[in-house]
């Protein structure tokens, strides 16, 4: 399945995949965030024990969200992985919500594009992420398959372009 394939409407729009600056951009801000999380008091407990690999693993299932290409479900095992690596880790809200700062801030940090559009659908989906993200942590989860992975789109707010 190529890029062009997911989540493009035919007016060429660009996915949000695309806009934000791909895989390299997704890389980058992972990279740099799980260094901020290491460091932080509240979150540093939590991923004690963290896979080397996981900024990268976070950037594909982030870039499949975005409507990059289906990476994490061919290669990581789609949503029920996902969810079953937050089973039995009760994250409080607390630390949800530091998450969430910590992300937002590196997306500055790092330039992520500040346009009201792109900051507002990502900013959709971080706030349901974690909220998904505790929920599985805690005690009765949905059922591991109960969803595939989730698929972003622009919604009300499509990105503005010059002539567009
Ligand atoms: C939008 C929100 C979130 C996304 C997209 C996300 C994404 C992921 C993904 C894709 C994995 C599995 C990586 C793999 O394939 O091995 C994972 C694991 C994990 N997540 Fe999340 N997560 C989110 C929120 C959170 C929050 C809020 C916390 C805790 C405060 C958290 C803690 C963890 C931990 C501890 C692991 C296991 C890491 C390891 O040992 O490698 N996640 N997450």
């Amino acid at each position: 399945m190529t890029e062009q394939q997911v989540n493009e409407p035919a007016s060429g729009v660009p996915t949000i995949y695309q806009w934000m600056g791909g895989e390299k951009a997704l890389n980058r801000l992972t990279e740099v965030f799980y260094g901020h999380v290491m460091k932080d008091p509240l979150l540093a407990p939590v991923f004690a024990g963290m896979d080397e690999h996981h900024p990268r693993h976070v950037a594909m299932w982030l870039g499949e969200v975005f409507g990059g290409p289906a990476t994490y479900s061919a290669e990581r095992g789609g949503h029920p992985h996902m969810a079953r690596m937050h089973l039995g880790r009760g994250i409080t809200e607390a630390q949800r919500r530091r998450w969430v700062d910590l992300l937002q801030d590196t997306a500055d940090e790092v330039g992520l594009p500040t346009d009201p559009e792109f900051r507002a659908v990502f900013t959709y989906y971080i706030e349901w992420g974690t909220r998904m993200a505790l929920i599985y942590s805690g005690e009765n989860p949905p059922p591991l398959n109960a969803a595939d992975v989730p698929r972003w789109h622009w919604g009300q707010t499509p990105p503005w372009q010059p002539n567009g």
